[in-house]
C-alpha cells in the first residue's frame, strides 16, 4: 500500500486563533516567494527575447523542442478523427451543458430614467482579444477548453488565442475544434502567460487572460496583470482545493473519493473535511488509504493529502463559519438537508449538494463553470462565467429639460471640489438656455 499521511484528526475547539489560522493555510501560498522571484525573470526574458525565449524556457521545463508554437488546422482534424466516437460525444454532451448555463448568464441590457429627461442605461460587450490558458503539466486538461472556450464564444469575442503546454494532447485540440478555436500555441507555463501579455513573434498579445493552470502559472497571472504592458485576467485560478462539510450519515466512501479526486489534481492542492463526528473523520482517513492505493496518480495525491486537513468541530453551523473562513474553491456538503446549509454559506467558488453530487460532475458536464478562485479568493472573486469576457458599458443621454433640472446639482458639486472647468461645462449650457428662453426659444 502507498505510504500516505493525512495530518491527525484536529479538534477545532482545542486550537487557539493562531492554530486555526495555521491548519487552514494553504501548501501553495505558503511557496509563494520563491515561485514569485522564478516567475519574474521567465516574464522579464520572454519580454525582450520573445520566441527565442520560449524555445529555452520549453526545452528546459517542458523537455521538448518545439519547432512551430501555432498548431495548424490539418493536425487539429486529425486528432479529431484519432480520438474515440464514444469521447466525441461525451465531449458534445459536456458542451450542449455548458452552453445552456453560460447562455442563460447573459446580461440584460439596463434602462433607467433617473429624473425625466435623463436616461441612462448599461450595455454590454465582448472584449475583442482573449487569451484562454489550457493546464497541460501533469494531466491534460481538455475540459478546461470548454470551460473558457464557450463563454468566450458566446460573448463575441473576436480574437482568441489558446495556449497549453507541449506535447499538445489529441483531446484538448478536439475540444478547441468543437468550441471554433483556431489559434492553438504549444507552449504552457509562466512563458506561454508572457507571450499572451506582451505578444512575440508567433503569439499575438491578448487584452485579458483566462484560465487555470499551477503556482507559476498563476503567480504569472498575477504578474503581468500588474504590469503597465501586461493584460487583465480573470482571477488567482491556482492549485485546487476542496472542502467537505459532512454529517454522521455521511457515506465515508463517498467523502474519501470526492476529496481524492482533488487531492490527485498536484501535489500542492488542498482537501478539508469538516464534520462534528469524529468516527466519521475516522472512517474517510480509513477509506482514503484503501481508494488512494488503487489511484494512478497515486504519489500526487499521497502529497497532497499530506498538507490537507480532517478537522472535527461543535455542529454543522459551525461547520459553515469554518468553511467561510477558508473559502475554498469547491465546497461540497454531504448532510441530509444540504440545501437548508446554502444561507449559511458565503465564501465558495461553487457549491454541491447532497451525496449525488460529486464535484466531478461540476468538472466536467453539469453545466457550470469549472474555473474558480483558489487560496480563498472565494471570499472576493466569483465563478467564471460570460460576464468575465464580457465589458459593461454605460451610457446616458440628458435632454434640454433633463438638463436644466439637473445642471444646478451638478454645478454646486463641482464647485464644491474646487473643480471650475467641470462647472463651466454646465454654466455654458445654462446661459445658451437662458438666452434661447429670452428670445422666445425653448
Ligand atoms: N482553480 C481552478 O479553477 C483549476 C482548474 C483546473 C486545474 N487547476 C489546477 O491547475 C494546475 C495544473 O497544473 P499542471 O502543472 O498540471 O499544468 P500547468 O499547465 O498549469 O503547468 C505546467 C507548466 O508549468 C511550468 N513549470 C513546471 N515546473 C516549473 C518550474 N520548476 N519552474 C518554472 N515553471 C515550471 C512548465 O512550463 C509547464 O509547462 C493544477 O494545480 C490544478 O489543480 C485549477
Ligand atoms: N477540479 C478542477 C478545478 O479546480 C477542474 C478539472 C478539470 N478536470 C478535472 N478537474
Ligand atoms: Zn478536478
Amino acid at each position: 500500500m502507498t505510504e500516505f499521511a493525512f495530518s491527525d484528526i484536529i479538534d477545532w475547539d482545542a486550537l487557539n486563533e493562531a492554530g486555526r489560522t495555521e491548519i487552514l493555510r494553504r501548501p501553495a501560498v505558503m511557496a509563494g516567494e520563491r515561485i514569485s522571484a522564478v516567475v519574474k525573470e521567465i516574464l522579464d526574458n520572454v519580454e525582450k527575447k520573445g520566441d527565442e525565449a520560449l524555445r529555452e524556457y520549453s526545452a528546459k521545463f517542458d523537455r521538448t523542442e518545439v519547432k512551430n508554437f501555432r498548431i495548424s488546422k490539418e493536425e487539429v482534424d486529425a486528432a479529431w478523427e484519432r480520438v474515440s466516437p464514444d469521447f466525441r460525444t461525451a465531449l458534445e454532451r459536456a458542451a450542449r451543458n455548458i452552453e445552456k448555463f453560460h447562455t442563460a448568464e447573459k446580461l440584460e441590457p439596463v434602462v433607467v430614467e433617473t429624473m425625466p429627461g435623463v436616461k441612462c442605461e448599461q450595455v454590454t460587450r465582448p472584449i475583442e482579444a482573449v487569451g484562454l490558458y489550457i493546464p497541460g503539466g501533469t494531466a491534460p486538461l481538455f475540459s478546461t477548453v470548454l470551460m473558457l472556450g464557450i463563454p468566450a464564444r458566446i460573448a463575441g469575442c473576436s480574437k482568441v488565442v489558446l495556449c497549453t503546454p507541449p506535447p499538445v494532447a489529441d483531446q484538448i485540440l478536439c475540444a478547441a475544434r468543437l468550441c471554433g478555436i483556431e489559434e492553438i500555441y504549444q507552449v504552457g507555463g509562466a512563458q506561454a502567460i508572457a507571450a499572451m501579455a506582451f505578444g512575440t513573434e508567433t503569439v499575438p498579445a491578448v487584452s485579458k487572460i483566462f484560465g487555470p493552470g499551477n503556482a507559476y502559472v498563476t503567480e504569472a497571472k498575477r504578474q503581468v496583470s500588474r504590469r503597465p504592458d501586461g493584460a487583465a485576467i480573470d482571477m488567482p485560478a491556482g492549485p485546487s482545493e476542496v472542502l467537505v462539510i459532512a454529517d454522521k450519515d455521511a457515506d465515508p466512501a463517498f467523502v474519501a473519493a470526492d476529496l481524492l479526486s482533488q487531492a490527485e489534481h498536484g501535489p500542492d492542492s488542498q482537501v478539508v473535511l469538516l464534520t462534528p463526528s469524529k468516527e466519521l473523520a475516522a472512517s474517510v482517513a480509513e477509506e482514503a488509504a484503501a481508494q488512494l492505493a488503487q489511484l494512478p496518480r497515486r504519489e500526487i495525491a499521497a502529497k497532497s493529502l499530506s498538507a490537507s486537513r480532517l478537522i472535527v468541530v461543535k455542529d454543522l453551523e459551525e461547520c459553515c463559519r469554518v468553511s467561510n473562513r477558508y473559502a475554498p474553491e469547491h465546497l461540497i456538503i454531504q448532510a441530509k438537508n444540504a440545501r437548508d446549509l446554502v444561507p449559511l454559506i458565503n465564501n465558495a467558488g461553487s457549491v454541491f449538494l447532497g451525496e449525488w453530487s460529486p464535484e466531478s460532475g461540476g468538472d466536467y458536464a453539469t453545466g457550470t463553470n469549472h474555473v474558480l478562485p483558489t487560496y480563498g479568493c472565494a471570499a472576493a472573486y466569483s465563478s467564471l462565467g460570460l460576464a468575465d469576457f464580457m465589458k459593461r458599458m454605460t451610457i446616458q443621454e440628458m435632454t434640454a429639460k433633463g438638463f436644466s433640472g439637473l445642471a444646478e446639482t451638478i454645478a454646486i458639486l463641482a464647485h464644491a471640489e474646487e473643480l471650475d472647468a467641470h462647472r463651466n461645462a454646465v454654466l455654458i449650457r445654462m446661459a445658451r438656455q437662458s438666452a434661447a428662453k429670452a428670445k422666445g426659444g425653448c
